[in-house]
């Protein structure tokens, strides 16, 4: 049996952790909360993370990073943006050479300041023959869904093609169906910028708007999410791919996302500092935002919804204004 180190402990570290189990890896989940570890190792439950779900097959949870990689074949990163560069410090000395195990990264985010993906912080922190074989695994698909098997697709992207069809049979299940793709890039700036639209999503839904704004934010959301994209050197396609308009339907649209809850909160006036801590869970739009707002001022990118997203986050302004404004702009041909 092979072994797969899944880091990340939260909700979609078990969710994916369970479908490798489900496929016969033997899967040790990493996290940094020791009561987590006790449950999932006492009963196969994850209650603070996910409701009404158990592991099919028996896995095993360790705090203790050094056990979690103990000769691994694949070490797959399911924590917060913000943690991948001290974790993959961490994980350097300890990487198994014998086995050189396959790096997967289901992380969704961009680094403030650095304006970094996923793929970049790791680069900086391991060889880059490491991060050539990287495989990102990415799509619609929230884990209270997909941990109660709800038909869920996913793209799975790298430069190496051996490498993306290994990944897309290890995830796959009758309920999971996975398509390669060749472009990572692509597929990991959309996974992080969705989950900005998705707060913005959820700021229109808190302010009572329906199913109209909701189209016109989808519609005009993907227009940024392919501008920020393209500028970054992810290809145009991607974007309309499942990694790209798909994960901004399913995050726009659903209150099982921590962006879209945490944008209804603040568009009905909780603040940003009681919203990402009440939530329990990573909230990764917040920093992408800032992120993607550094990223537009350098690239000059014209991204309306994404900087009304960030002044809402970080200039306090009001939501009710943003959505005035944004119907205040100048008139325009919708295709420039
Ligand atoms: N949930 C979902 O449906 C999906 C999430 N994703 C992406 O997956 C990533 C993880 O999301 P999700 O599972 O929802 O997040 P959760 O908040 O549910 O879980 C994240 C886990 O990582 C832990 N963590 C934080 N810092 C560290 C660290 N330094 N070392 C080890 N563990 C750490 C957290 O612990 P603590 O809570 O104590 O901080 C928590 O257990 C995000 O990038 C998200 O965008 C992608 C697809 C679907
Ligand atoms: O990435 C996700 C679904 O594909 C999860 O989105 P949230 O982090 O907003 O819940």
């Amino acid at each position: 049996m092979k072994k797969i180190t899944v880091l990340g402990s939260g909700s979609w570290g078990s969710t994916l952790a369970n479908i490798l189990a489900e496929n016969d890896y033997q899967v040790c989940l990493y996290g940094i909360e020791e009561d987590v570890a006790a449950e999932i190792n006492k009963s196969q439950t994850n209650s603070k993370y996910l409701d009404n779900f158990k592991f099919s097959k028996p896995i095993t949870a360790t705090t203790d990073l050094a056990e979690a990689v103990k000769e691994t074949s694949g070490i797959l990163f399911v924590i917060p943006t913000a943690a991948i560069a001290s974790v993959s410090k961490q994980l350097k000395p300890l990487l198994p050479t014998a086995n050189n195990p396959i790096l997967i990264s289901a992380t969704k985010g961009i680094e403030p300041g650095t304006k970094r993906i996923v793929s970049q912080i790791l680069e900086q922190e391991f060889e880059k023959e490491v991060v050539d074989n990287l495989v990102v695994v990415s799509g619609p698909s929230h884990a209270e869904n997909a941990s109660q098997k709800d038909l869920t697709t996913l793209s799975v992207a790298s430069y190496n093609e051996e490498n993306a069809k290994t990944v897309q049979k290890m995830f796959t299940r009758d309920y999971v169906r996975l398509y390669t793709n060749s472009d990572p890039i692509g597929v990991e700036v959309g996974g992080a910028i969705k989950n900005v639209l998705a707060l913005a999503a959820g700021m229109i839904a808190g302010k009572g708007y329906e199913i109209n704004a909701l189209a016109a934010l989808i519609t005009r959301g993907i227009r940024e999410l392919a501008l920020v994209g393209e500028a970054l050197g992810g290809q145009k396609e991607t974007f309309y791919g499942l990694s790209g308009i798909g994960d901004l339907i399913v995050t726009a649209s659903s209150s099982n996302s921590r962006n879209w809850r945490a944008g209804k909160q603040l568009a009905e006036g909780q603040n940003l500092d009681d919203v990402v801590n009440n939530m329990g869970m990573v909230v990764e739009g917040v920093k992408t935002a800032q992120a993607v707002h550094e990223l537009a001022e350098e690239l000059k990118l014209d991204l309306p919804i994404s900087e009304a997203v960030y002044r809402v986050l970080y200039e306090q302004t009001k939501v009710e204004d943003e959505i005035t404004n944004m119907m205040h702009r100048p008139l325009k041909r919708e295709f420039q």
